[in-house]
Formats: structure tokens, C-alpha cells, sequence
């Protein structure tokens, strides 16, 4: 058993050592220089000096080039944090929840870092560079909270990215935007309303957030939930449709603006009061005043007709109130099977009309449509065949829903949305001529997009009034100038050109890009009824089920982020702990902390243990909170997600297959291609390169890739079919009898660093670049300075017929280089490798097995199999832990996606069976001790193997300490429990 002493010693032995084998390097690499200039060389500047480094997770440039890099310009490298403030920065290129709370008293900053500062040649301000943001670095943990805490606004900016940039606001914003505050409180009374469940005592009770079945009910009640998933939903659907369609026609004609262009506003009237209406055959829309409302008098309404809009009736209006202004109102509940059928009858309507130069799906009850192509091959006036084809949709809307659309046109988006206003109800209005006319004596209010705030500013500006209406006649007396100092430059801008009739915004969307698919930037999980917790461990279960609906969600739109905002609305000040609304949020305050989880996903584990995360750094009491809100931004597409990384396989060190294509367009302008070039058509489009790539022959050489041995050849042909390189000349390689495998025998310095494949058909691809006159691109290859590869890296990649041709003292120096890379790299194969390398291997069969909702964007190789079998009992898992960690040595500790499963299936066992959860744990600190006395014991290690492994075992560690010891902890500090982990 090792005393935590030992620990201690042998990182001050291991760092000593590190430090003699830099030393040495840094010398080599002097002499090295000398040689080559002939004994005068310029000492490199030490802009590194006083920095201690180390290096966590993949990086760019990799771990061993930040290392060579870092020690040649004067700092330290350090591979293992023995103790706090043991490094002065930590190179880390994405932040996993569990690195943050593990690294949030260092500098953490990107390798990027690294690279700029050589540039440079100078230390350049880290902070630039950082990585976990708005952390005052070096203070106590109290402070953090204070400091990451910000204010309402924040929060509102927050619930205003979603719904409000297509004018499909929810209608609470929309009163926040009329001046009334209800805070976050959507429709309480509604929910609250359906949620009042008939108890077994014949008594009313309502579902609070505690309760296991509280979300499916809130949801199945929130109309506004209703609204916004079906809107992300069915925007998603016709996109795909688009998508396709886009595929097959011939190239759409981009933006189109001024006079020519031809854009028209559809949009249902009184969409849900009609369709509602439908179910009741004896209303009829046209004669009786209807609304759609969930609940009786404080509800508000979702939509009205237009007789009883005569009655001074609004959408979003208290139905108290339309009461009052018309007493023989009829209130129609809700009905969203209809509205769903009708919208999707409407929009597939539209795709099926063959002739529209863009569809933009508005919301679910109106598009946008760029008809200018079909208008521009029309003969005749304009103004009559655009009447003609409103005239046609409108009727061939309503024979398909029975409910009437009314189509406002005009040149481009702004206009024809107000056009339609003249249009409604069950009618159409082209705009083409004396658009100044029309316009001026409008209100700017009217302005699609132009809230309060602004028309308020603007009367002041003009009137020196607030309240005073101004018209658009009076906003084109501002000049530009002035517009934009007042609104900023994008507001102004605008309004100045709206006044004047000009938008230029384009209906083309980029259906690769989520944000534009979905129409928004966030895919949220909001509640704001029935949050009342005791305990943390409460909060803690919430959260993950809060996580587990936002992953559905992700999942039902094919998403990924890697954004997480969480934001609290806490009890307010001297607000009353039990507002008039039962569990209600009455008035609060709101908190809102976003956190960037490095890699986008739709795991819930990551998602919840980063919430738990933020939320100890809110510190609001659990018993404050009345609200909570978690949404994912920066979204991705989990397909585009999957193709990209398969597809960036090639490129890892730009020396991929792909190689011909860049070199033939080259040789054109007679100047050789660096092999290197892949880089910037990396950034610029790999995609396109690629596909254009697929179905091609490989750029292999199969000479070499025959003598090859068998389980090599076998993986590489499988890695070529699954990129869609043919190999059709070759069959299927098969292991011989009683063969030993190859890989048993070369293994690549770092085990699962790189797919060895990737390694080693590098090896065997032929380069483009074997010309013999061109010693200067090749010397650029094979020089260590050049390179961008690590001193501790494959040798095997250099070509050794280039070698050959090199003169003398290059290829000497270039000999020198490879054979210290080799005695570096040289180590005894011990046992416990091997057995490393077998198990990785088995890993990948098992990954097969491993149900679908855990594979999450950044599944690799390394998911943790064996604890989703559910018949796997809690006793046979201590030594499946204890080969867990085995198994994630070779990878420098657990794969993140692993400690999420694991968290998430402690958060849950420990409030099942605290005893076996306990026992897990300390099985797990077992299974370290026993593992680092391995390798203790183990004298055939290499110094640089063993610093590898020791470092899986840190890391497990940090885990066990940081996030699940936490994890039981809190649920016995939150049940009095007393416990010694
Ligand atoms: N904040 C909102 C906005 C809209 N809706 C629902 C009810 C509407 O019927 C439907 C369409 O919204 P519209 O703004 O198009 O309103 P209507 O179709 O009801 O009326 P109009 O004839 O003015 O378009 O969406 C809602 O419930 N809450
Ligand atoms: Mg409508
Ligand atoms: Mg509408």
C-alpha cells in the first residue's frame, strides 16, 4: 500500500528526471545547430524562462511539440501535477466540466499560446489565450461566485436568443416588451391548473418539482413548451425536405433584392381560433367571437378571431379581460394535433409547388416566399400575375385546411410583412408602386422587429417625449450618422434604411448551419412552476432530469452543443417565500452562468454533472430557487459532427492519402506542392475535398502495403472501405492460423493517441513529393525544426529513398534526429502493455454493445462497456472497475464520457443503496492503490512508459476526489449522514 508520501516522492524523483533528459535535449539541439550553420548559431531567446508547463489532453501542437517547444525557449516542462501551483499554466485546448473544476485556480490557456509567443518571439499576455473565462485566478473559491454571478439582464438576454429573431415571441416576452414585468411566470395558473392531481385521499394535491413524474406532466401542460418544440420540430422537418429537394433541382438563384424581386408573406389568420373552431361545427368563424385559451380568467389568449377582434379583443390578452370588452366571447380550448396537421398540410403544400425560388419557414403558421424567377418568366403585368398566384394559394390553401391565409407582397421581407397587414383577414395586397406613400405615414412601432425600446428612444430623440407616437415620415428626417450613434451601427443602419423602404434581407438559408435550420441559437428546458427543494440532493436529482429532457430534445433534432447556460430565478428580496400563486415563481431575481464544455454533446451525464457544477458556483440557497432554466448553445448537427471527424482522419499530420489533387493543379504552375498543404484546404472546406475524394483509388502503395504483416494489412483495408477508397483489387486479408498478431509487437509510443492505423498507413503512402531536384521542401519535411511533428514520435514515417538522395550533412543531421527520437522511444515491452493493448482492442468489440443513448458526439473507442449492462451486479463490478482503470491507463485515465456514465449511475445508486455505492468507491481507490503499486514494482518500465501511466492513475484520482466522492458526500450531507469515504 502506498502512504500518499511515497506519491509525493516519486513525482520530485520523476520531475528531477525530466528535467535532466530536457537539459540534455536542449543541449543536443545546440550542438545540433552548430553543426549545421558551422559553429555560429544565435542563442534562442528564453521567452518561456520562469514558466513551468504542463500539458493536459490533446492539444495542437501535440503535447511533445509544446514540450520540445517550451524547453528550447527557457521554460520547464512538467508532465504531472504533483501539487497546487506546481505548473504556472496548463496548455489545454478544450475544457471538459471535470478539467474546470479540477484547473480553476491555474491559468489555463490554449496551446495557441505556445505558438504565438515563438512567433512572436516575445511572452505574450496569457490571458488573451484563456481558456476558463471571467475566474479571478489565484482567489479563494468564494470569490468565484461573486464574480461569475451576473445580473437580470444577462438572464434576459439569455431567454431572448431563442424565439424572438423570427417575431415568434412567446407571449410573456411579448408583455415583458409591453412594460408589464411578470417575470418568468409563463402561464402558472394554467399548469398549475392541469398539474392538481386527485390524491388518494380524494384531495386535490399539486405536483411539485420533487416529484419523478413532475417534468412529463409540466410539459404535457406548458402550451408555451408546446410552441417551441413543435416550432423547432416542424422547421426541422421541412428543412430536411428542403434539403433534399435542394439536392436533386437544379441551383437556386441567390439573394434577390430591389425592384425585380418578388417576396410574399403567408400567414394563417387567427390560426389557432380557426382551426380550434373546426372541431365545433356549430361556431362558425366568421359570425361568432372566439379564443383559444388554456385556463379560465387569468390566462391569456393564444389567439382570437376577427369578430372578436371587433370587440377590441388581442392575441395575448388576460381572457378576464376579453370578457369585459366582449361577454359573449367563446372560449375554445387548445388543440395542437390540429394545428400540426394543418401546418404540415400548408407546408408541404408549398415544397410540392415546384416554382419558388426560396421557402423560409416563419413559424408554424406562416413562410416567407421568393418568387422572383417564376414572376420574371411570367408574361404580362406584374402586378396581375402576382394577384393571380395569391389568389391560387389562398384557395388551394383553404380546399386542403378549411382555414383561410391571408399573402402580403411585395420586394423584398420588410414590406411584404407589412403588407399582409392590409391583407387580413381572407385577404391579399401586392405593394410594387409609391412604397413612399405608403410608408411615411406609418408607425415606426409598426416596423417588423422594432420593440419598445427603440420606438421610446427614438421619441425622445425626435419629440423629446416618450410616449408620443413618431411615424416613419419623421424617422427619414435622421441621418445615418445620427441613427447609428443612437442604436449602434446594426440598429441604425437599419432603421434608416427601413424608413426608406430597403431590406435587404435574403430568404436563402444554409441548411448545414443548426442555428439557421432551427431558427435558433438555443435549445432550452425552462420551468418556472413547482421548484421548491430542501436538500441539494433534490436540486442535484432535478437537474438531471432536467438534463435527461434537454437531451431528448437534442436527440429529437439531431443536435449537439457545446454551450450550457444554467439560469436561476431566486426567490426576490422581500418577495413572499409562498407567492399568491400556489408554487408559482412569484417575483425573483435571476442568476445566469453559461459554462463552454469544449466539444459539443447531447450526453446528459456531461450535461448534468456541468450543471451540478455551475450551480455550486450560483450560490443561491436551494431553497431560494423558484425557477430554473438550462440551455445549449453553439449547436451542431450530429451528422455534420460524425463526417467531419471521420473525414479529418486523413489530415492528422498533413501528410493524409489525399494528396494528388492539390499536387497535379500544382505541377500546372510548375512549383512543387508541400505535402502540408492539406492544412489550409482543411480550414477552408475538407469536406468538398473529400467528397470529391471518395470513390477514387486510394493513393496507396500496395508493395508495400503486401509485404505488410497480416492484422496491419486486414486494418487497413477495413479503414479504406469504411472511407470509401476502393481496394476491390485485393480480398479481404484474413489472419493465418496461429498467427501472433503484429500490433503485439509495434505499438506507437502512446497507445491510442492515434488510431494506429492512421500511423501506419502513413508509412506506406507514396509521397507526392519524391522528385530528386527539391532537396529544400524535403529538408523542410525531415527537419525536426520543421516539422511539426514531436521528438518523441514515429520515426518510421520518413521515406528512406529520400533519405538517400539528401546531401551529406542534411542526411547526417536528419540520422542524428532519428536516432535520438529512437532512444527516446526505445523501451522494454512489458507484460502489462501487452495486456494494456489486448484490452483496448477488446474494447472496440464491445463498443458495439453499448446502447445507443449513450453515444454522445465524442464517443470514441473508450466507452466504458460493461457498467450499462444492467445484469452486471454491484459485487461482480469491483474487478470490472479495478479493469476499468487498467484499461484507461494506456489513455492517461478515463475517458470523460465514461466519469459522466459512471456519475450519473452513482448520483442515482446512492440514493438506492448507499452501501454498495460506498463500497464502489472504495473498491475504486483499491483498485489505484493496487495499479500504482504495479507499476512501482514493475523495474522493466521505461522512465517515459511509466510517467505515461502514472499519469492515468492522477487522473483517476482527480476523478475520484472532484466528482464522485462529491457526489455520495453531498447526498450524505443532505440526508445527516454520517460517512467516511
Ligand atoms: N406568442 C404567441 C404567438 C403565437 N401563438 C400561436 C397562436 C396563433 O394562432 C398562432 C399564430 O400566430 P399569429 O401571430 O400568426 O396569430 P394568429 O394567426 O392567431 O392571428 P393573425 O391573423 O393575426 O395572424 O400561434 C401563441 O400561442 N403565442
Ligand atoms: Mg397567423
Ligand atoms: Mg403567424
Amino acid at each position: 500500500m502506498h502512504q500518499f508520501g511515497d506519491y509525493r516522492t516519486y513525482f520530485e524523483t520523476k520531475h528531477l528526471k525530466q528535467q535532466q533528459i530536457d537539459d540534455e535535449y536542449v543541449n543536443w539541439d545546440r550542438d545540433r545547430r552548430a553543426d549545421i550553420s558551422g559553429g555560429d548559431i544565435q542563442p534562442l531567446k528564453p521567452i518561456f524562462s520562469g514558466c513551468v508547463v504542463h500539458v493536459n489532453g490533446h492539444t495542437n501542437p501535440s503535447i511533445s511539440e509544446i514540450h520540445r517547444l517550451i524547453i528550447l525557449h527557457g521554460g520547464k516542462f512538467i508532465s504531472f501535477l504533483s501539487s497546487k501551483g506546481s505548473a504556472t499554466h496548463i496548455i489545454c485546448d478544450r475544457l471538459t466540466p471535470r478539467k474546470k473544476i479540477e484547473f480553476r485556480n491555474y491559468k489555463v490557456v490554449r496551446a495557441q499560446w505556445v505558438v504565438d509567443c515563438i512567433k512572436k518571439d516575445t511572452l505574450l499576455d496569457w490571458t488573451n489565450y484563456r481558456l476558463i473565462e471571467s475566474v479571478e485566478y489565484g482567489q479563494k473559491r468564494l470569490d468565484i461566485g461573486t464574480a461569475e454571478i451576473s445580473n437580470e439582464e444577462e438572464a434576459a438576454a439569455i431567454s431572448s436568443d431563442s424565439d424572438v429573431e423570427n417575431g415568434f415571441l412567446p407571449l410573456t416576452q411579448q408583455k415583458e416588451q409591453d412594460g408589464e414585468t411578470n417575470g418568468l411566470a409563463e402561464d402558472d395558473e394554467e399548469v398549475a391548473d392541469a398539474m392538481r392531481q386527485v390524491s388518494g385521499t380524494g384531495e386535490k394535491t399539486v405536483l411539485d418539482a420533487n416529484h419523478p413524474d413532475f417534468l412529463k406532466h409540466f410539459f404535457a401542460n406548458s402550451r408555451l413548451h408546446h410552441l417551441s418544440m413543435w416550432k423547432a420540430d416542424l422547421r426541422l422537418k421541412f428543412f430536411r425536405r428542403i434539403l433534399k429537394m435542394n439536392k436533386s433541382a437544379k441551383p437556386k438563384p441567390s439573394k434577390r433584392v430591389g425592384e425585380n424581386a418578388v417576396i410574399m408573406h403567408i400567414d394563417f389568420d387567427c390560426f389557432f381560433a380557426t382551426a380550434s373552431c373546426l372541431n365545433h361545427p356549430k361556431l362558425d368563424i366568421t359570425r361568432d367571437p372566439i379564443v383559444v385559451t388554456h385556463g379560465r380568467n387569468s390566462s391569456d389568449i393564444a389567439s382570437c378571431n376577427y369578430v372578436a377582434r371587433a370587440f377590441g379583443v388581442k392575441n395575448g390578452m388576460w381572457v378576464s379581460e376579453a370578457r369585459r370588452l366582449c361577454p359573449n366571447i367563446v372560449r375554445l380550448d387548445y388543440d395542437f394535433d390540429s394545428y400540426e396537421k394543418y401546418s404540415s398540410e400548408f407546408y408541404n403544400y408549398l415544397v410540392s409547388y415546384d416554382i419558388f425560388d426560396h421557402i423560409f419557414p416563419v413559424s408554424i403558421d406562416e413562410v416567407l416566399i421568393d418568387a422572383t424567377s417564376y414572376f420574371e418568366s411570367m408574361e404580362g403585368d406584374l402586378a396581375a400575375n402576382v394577384a393571380k398566384l395569391s389568389a391560387r394559394i389562398r384557395e388551394d390553401v383553404f380546399k386542403l385546411t378549411k382555414c383561410t391565409v391571408s399573402i402580403g407582397a411585395s420586394h423584398n421581407v420588410m414590406l411584404a410583412k407589412l403588407s399582409i397587414r392590409k391583407a387580413k383577414p381572407d385577404g391579399q395586397f401586392f405593394l410594387h408602386d409609391n412604397v413612399e406613400q405608403f410608408l411615411d405615414p406609418l408607425s415606426v412601432k409598426d416596423l417588423p422587429g422594432i420593440g419598445h425600446s427603440i420606438t421610446e428612444k427614438l421619441a425622445e430623440e425626435i419629440k423629446n417625449s416618450s410616449t408620443s407616437d413618431v411615424k416613419i415620415r419623421e424617422l427619414k428626417e435622421l441621418t445615418k450618422t445620427r441613427l447609428m450613434s443612437v442604436f449602434g451601427e446594426k440598429t441604425g443602419t437599419k432603421l434608416f434604411e427601413y424608413a426608406r423602404g430597403i431590406d435587404n434581407t435574403s430568404l436563402e438559408i444554409d441548411t448545414t448551419d443548426p442555428e439557421a435550420v432551427l431558427g435558433r441559437k438555443s435549445i432550452s428546458v425552462d420551468v418556472n412552476f413547482g421548484i421548491r427543494f430542501e436538500t441539494i440532493a433534490q436540486l442535484d436529482n432535478f437537474l438531471i432530469r432536467m438534463s435527461k429532457e434537454l437531451y431528448s430534445r437534442l436527440i429529437a433534432l439531431g443536435i449537439c452543443g457545446s454551450s450550457l447556460t444554467l439560469k436561476l430565478a431566486k426567490r426576490a428580496e422581500g418577495a413572499p417565500i409562498n407567492p399568491p400563486k400556489f408554487l408559482g415563481s412569484g417575483r425573483c431575481e435571476y442568476i445566469s452562468k453559461s459554462s463552454r464544455l469544449g466539444i459539443p454533446t447531447n450526453d446528459w451525464g456531461i450535461i448534468g454533472s456541468e450543471l451540478k457544477a455551475i450551480y455550486r458556483m450560483s450560490n443561491v440557497p436551494v431553497k431560494e430557487l423558484r425557477g430554473i432554466s438550462i440551455s445549449m448553445t453553439k449547436l451542431k448537427d450530429v451528422d455534420t459532427i460524425k463526417s467531419s471527424r471521420q473525414m479529418q482522419l486523413p489530415f492528422r499530420k498533413g501528410r493524409g492519402m489525399i494528396t494528388k489533387e492539390p499536387t497535379v493543379t500544382r505541377e500546372h504552375n510548375k512549383t512543387p506542392a508541400p505535402t502540408n498543404t492539406l492544412t489550409k484546404e482543411k480550414k477552408e472546406g475538407v469536406t468538398s475535398v473529400l467528397h470529391e475524394q471518395f470513390g477514387k483509388e486510394a493513393n496507396v502503395d500496395w508493395e508495400v502495403f503486401q509485404a505488410l504483416p497480416w492484422d496491419i494489412r486486414r486494418e487497413i483495408q477495413r479503414e479504406l472501405e469504411r472511407r470509401g477508397l476502393m481496394v476491390k483489387t485485393y480480398s479481404p486479408v484474413k489472419a493465418p492460423l496461429g498467427t501472433k498478431s503484429y500490433m503485439q509487437q509495434l505499438i506507437p509510443t502512446q497507445i491510442g493517441s492515434a488510431p494506429k492505423y492512421v500511423r501506419v498507413l502513413e508509412t506506406i503512402t507514396k509521397s507526392p513529393t519524391k522528385s530528386p531536384s527539391k532537396s529544400p521542401s524535403k529538408r523542410q519535411r525531415l527537419s525536426p525544426i520543421a516539422k511539426k511533428e514531436s521528438i518523441y514520435e514515429d520515426t518510421q514515417s520518413y521515406d528512406s529513398s529520400i533519405l538517400n538522395e539528401l546531401p551529406s550533412s542534411v542526411k547526417n543531421e536528419v540520422i542524428k534526429d532519428i536516432e535520438y527520437k529512437k532512444k527516446i522511444k526505445d523501451y522494454d515491452m512489458t507484460s502489462l502493455r501487452d495486456r494494456i493493448t489486448r484490452k483496448l482492442e477488446d474494447s472496440k468489440a464491445q463498443v458495439s454493445e453499448v446502447s445507443s443513448e449513450w453515444l454522445s458526439a465524442q464517443s470514441t473507442l473508450r466507452k466504458l462497456p460493461v457498467f450499462l449492462n444492467n445484469k452486471v451486479t454491484s459485487l461482480q463490478m469491483q474487478p470490472l472497475l479495478s479493469e476499468w482503470v487498467e484499461m484507461s491507463l494506456s489513455q492517461k485515465g478515463p475517458h470523460q464520457d465514461d466519469i459522466a456514465v459512471f456519475a450519473g449511475y452513482l448520483t442515482k445508486l446512492v440514493s438506492q443503496n448507499l452501501n454498495i455505492a460506498l463500497l464502489l468507491l472504495r473498491s475504486f481507490r483499491k483498485a489505484l492503490a493496487y495499479h500504482q503499486s504495479l507499476l512501482d514494482m514493475n523495474s522493466s518500465l521505461s522512465e517515459q512508459d511509466r510517467g505515461f501511466l502514472m499519469e492515468g492513475i492522477k487522473d483517476w484520482n482527480n476523478n475520484l476526489n472532484a466528482i464522485f466522492c462529491p457526489i455520495v458526500e453531498d447526498y450524505c450531507v443532505a440526508n445527516n449522514i454520517d460517512i467516511d469515504l
